[in-house]
């Protein structure tokens, strides 16, 4: 197994309270990856050091093959676990500024998505619903040429049928390109089938890593692990 991702020994404190506490992964290549686990068990805290805005206080972290830096960020498409968007700014000027400033952007991509998505390109960023948010994140996300995919949460808050048209999505674009998805999420029963591999953080550390097949096969389904490991 070629590893995409490799964190070793990773710590992070915010004050008094320790966000990772010596956290182990290896993310493969090729292969779409969840991190799962309760709020607060440090999932965001990891996924925001692959790009390099928040530094561990200790240990190491390769991420396809580099350091996390600015440089390396041309080769990661990240979607943040909440959205930003510029005052004025509607579908169409979203993507416009993707095309502009994004690393590999495929502009007839993001339309396609976004129109696959229903968004329509005169449609407000300012209040917009959190499912129209996710799916134009999205667009732009997968609209990007790049080797790694990083999604923080893309369906919380997500109605069933916008979840529906987000995993499709994500289908399509990892077996039309070679990419490594790495996702953390909490909505682990109607995704389970996306996953090939799942590392279950609990506590700042890695409860429980491997492939879903071997998982399913030893501990039964990924809903029972969860519980046994959370409840
Ligand atoms: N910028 C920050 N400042 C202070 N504390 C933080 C910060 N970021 C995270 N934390 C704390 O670190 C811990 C881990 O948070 P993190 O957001 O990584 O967890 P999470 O697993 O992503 O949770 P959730 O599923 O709720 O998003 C929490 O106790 C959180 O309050």
């Amino acid at each position: 197994m070629t590893v995409a991702i490799k964190g070793a020994g990773i710590t992070k404190s915010y004050g008094k309270r320790r966000a990772l506490d010596g956290f182990d992964i290896e993310v493969p290549e090729y292969a779409i990856t969840a991190i799962l686990g309760p709020n607060g068990a440090g999932k965001s805290t990891f996924m925001r050091m692959l790009t390099g805005m928040v530094e561990p206080d200790s240990g190491t972290l390769t991420v396809l093959g580099e350091r996390p830096s600015w440089q390396n960020n041309r080769r990661i498409s990240y979607l943040p676990d909440r959205a930003r968007w510029y005052q004025g700014h509607t579908v169409e000027k979203a993507i416009e500024w993707g095309a502009r400033l994004l690393p590999e952007f495929r502009k007839d991509e993001a339309w396609e998505l976004a129109g696959s998505l229903g968004l329509e390109a005169d449609l407000e960023t300012e209040g917009m619903s959190k499912g129209q948010e996710a799916r134009l994140m999205l667009a732009l996300c997968l609209a990007r040429e790049v080797p790694l995919l990083i999604l923080d949460e893309p369906f919380s808050g997500i109605d069933m049928l916008s979840r529906e048209k987000i995993v499709a999505a994500l289908i399509d674009s990892f077996s039309t390109r070679r990419q490594t998805v790495l996702i953390c999420t909490h909505e682990i029963a109607e995704t389970e089938s996306l996953f090939d591999h799942a590392v279950f953080v609990n506590d700042g550390r890695t409860a429980l890593a491997g492939s879903v097949e071997d998982l399913r096969a030893e501990r039964g389904s990924m809903q029972d692990i969860y519980r046994r490991i959370y409840g």
